[in-house]
C-alpha cells in the first residue's frame, strides 16, 4: 500500500462530512495528497450509515475515508478552533461543507483562515451560492436532485411521478467539481503565491448539469423550442427487453444503422425514408424506438450480444448491484480490491478511476477509526505531549477506543 500518487505533497485540511465533500477528498487522496479529515467529537455522521462490524466503521465510510487521517477536534472549544488554524497552517487547502455562516459562527471564516496562511485555498461546498436568495439554506443530495430539474426529469420522460436517481448523483458529481476547482486553486496560489476562497454551490454545479443537455430551445433568444433534448427524454428510452433478458443497445449514428439493418436481414431500410437519415431518425424517434425493441424481443441476449459485437454496435449487458460485483472486466482490473483493515477485518473498496502510468493513484492507507491520528496530527502541527495531554482531558481531541468485541 505504497505508492506515489500525482499529488503528493499536497496537504488538505478536510473539514467535511456525509458524502459531498467526503467523495471530493476521497478523489484526492487516491491521487496522493495527505488528507487530514478533522471530525467533530460526535464523528462524521456516515459513519452511521450500512452495514459494519464495528460502531464508527460503516461501510459508505470505509470506501469515502481510506487515504485519510482523522483527528478529532471540538471546534466550539477555543483549543478546538486554535488546533484547527495551527493545521491550516501547514495546508495547500481547507474544504468544508457545512453551511457557510456555521464556518463564521466557529470564527473559521475565510479571513481568519487566510490570517494564518495567505497562500491557502478555502474551498466551501454548500447547497446554493452565496449571492442568491437561497444562500444559507440546507441541502441533501435528494433536495437538489428535486431542485435541479432530475426528479422531474424522470416525470417528463415517463409521465411517472417524479422520482430521484437512487444513487448520491448530486453529492458526487458535485464532489467531483469540488475537486477540481480545489486542484486549480491551488495551482493557482502555487503560480501567484496568493490563495482564495472558493465556493463550488451544489444547486447550480447541478444545474449546470442538467441543462447542459437540456437548455435545447433555449439556448437562443428569443427561443427556437422548448427545453429538453428529445432523445434522452423519449419514452422509449430505455433498456430493450431481449427473448430472455434485457440489453443496453445504442445504435446511434449512420455507420451503426446500416450494420443493424444487416444484422436483422432489412438492408433495404438503409434508404428507407423513415430512418435511412440520422434527421429523419430525430424526426421519428418514437417510432425509430419501437422498431428497435420490436426486433430486439425476437432473439435471446447472447444471441444480440454476439451479432451487435460482431457488427461493432455499442452493447452492454445490464448488471445488479449484486451482479456488477462479479463482472468479468472490473475483476479483470481489479475493480474491487480486498484488503486487511486494521480494525475491520476483510474488506472489499473500490479501486480509484483512471491510471497514470508515473504516479498512480492508489489505496495506501486504510480509512481510519474516529480520532485515530489525533495525536499524531498534533504532534505533527508542532504541539507538545503534555498540551496534548491537556487537550485529551478536556475533551477538545480523543483517540479511538479499541473496538470491542460486543460491537461485532
Ligand atoms: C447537511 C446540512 C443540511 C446539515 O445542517 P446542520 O446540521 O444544520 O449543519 P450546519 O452546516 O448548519 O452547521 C454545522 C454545525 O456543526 C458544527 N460543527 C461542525 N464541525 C464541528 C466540529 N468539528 N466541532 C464542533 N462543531 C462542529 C458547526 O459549528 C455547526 O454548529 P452550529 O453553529 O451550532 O449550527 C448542512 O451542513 C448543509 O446544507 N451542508 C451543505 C450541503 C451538504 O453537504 N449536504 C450534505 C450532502 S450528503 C447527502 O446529501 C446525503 O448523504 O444524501
Amino acid at each position: 500500500m505504497s505508492a506515489t500518487g500525482p499529488l503528493e505533497g499536497i496537504r488538505i485540511l478536510d473539514l467535511t462530512a456525509v458524502v459531498m465533500g467526503p467523495y471530493a477528498t476521497q478523489t484526492l487522496g487516491d491521487l496522493g495528497a495527505d488528507i487530514v479529515k478533522v471530525e467533530p467529537p460526535s464523528g462524521d455522521n456516515l459513519r452511521a450509515v450500512g452495514p459494519m462490524r464495528h460502531a464508527g466503521m460503516g461501510a459508505m465510510a470505509l470506501h469515502l475515508n481510506r487515504n485519510k487521517r482523522s483527528i478529532v477536534l471540538d471546534l466550539k472549544q477555543p483549543e478546538g478552533r486554535e488546533a484547527c488554524l495551527r493545521l491550516a497552517a501547514g495546508c495547500d487547502a481547507l474544504i468544508y461543507n457545512t453551511r457557510p455562516q456555521a464556518m463564521a459562527r466557529l470564527g473559521l471564516g475565510y479571513e481568519a483562515v487566510a490570517a494564518v496562511n495567505p497562500k491557502i485555498v478555502y474551498l466551501g461546498a454548500f447547497g446554493y451560492g452565496e449571492e442568491g436568495p437561497y444562500a444559507g439554506k440546507p441541502a441533501y443530495d435528494d433536495l437538489i436532485q428535486g431542485a435541479a430539474g432530475v426528479a422531474s426529469l424522470f416525470a417528463q420522460q415517463s409521465g411517472d411521478a417524479p422520482r430521484y436517481a437512487p444513487v448520491t448523483l448530486a453529492d458526487r458529481a458535485v464532489g467531483l467539481q469540488a475537486a477540481i476547482a480545489l486542484l486549480a486553486a491551488v495551482l493557482s496560489a502555487q503560480r501567484t503565491g496568493k490563495g482564495q476562497a472558493v465556493e463550488v454551490p451544489m444547486f447550480e454545479a447541478l444545474s449546470q448539469f442538467v441543462m447542459g443537455d437540456h437548455l435545447g430551445g433555449h439556448s437562443f433568444e428569443p427561443p427556437l423550442g422548448p427545453t429538453g433534448y428529445a432523445r434522452l427524454l423519449a419514452p422509449h428510452r430505455k433498456p430493450y427487453a431481449t427473448a430472455d433478458g434485457y440489453l443496453s443497445v445504442l445504435i446511434y449514428n449512420d455507420k451503426h444503422w446500416q450494420a443493424f439493418f444487416d444484422v436483422i436481414g432489412r438492408p433495404e431500410l438503409r434508404s428507407s425514408p423513415m430512418f435511412g437519415t440520422h434527421t429523419a431518425r430525430a424526426a421519428n424517434i418514437g417510432a425509430v424506438y419501437a422498431f428497435v425493441a420490436e426486433a430486439m424481443a425476437t432473439r435471446s441476449s447472447d444471441a444480440w450480444m454476439a451479432a451487435l459485437e460482431a457488427a461493432d454496435i455499442p452493447v452492454a449487458r445490464l448488471h445488479s448491484t449484486e451482479s456488477l460485483i462479479d463482472d468479468p472486466h472490473l475483476r479483470a482490473v481489479d475493480f474491487f480490491p480486498e484488503f486487511d483493515h486494521p480494525s475491520e477485518g476483510r474488506i472489499r473498496t473500490l479501486a480509484p478511476v483512471g491510471r497514470y502510468s508515473a504516479t498512480p493513484a492508489a489505496i495506501r492507507r486504510m480509512a481510519p477509526r474516529i480520532g485515530e491520528q489525533s495525536v499524531e496530527l498534533l504532534r505533527e502541527a508542532g504541539y507538545r505531549d503534555a498540551e496534548i495531554d491537556r487537550l485529551l482531558a478536556r475533551g477538545v481531541t480523543l483517540q479511538p477506543a479499541p473496538p470491542k468485541d460486543n460491537d461485532e
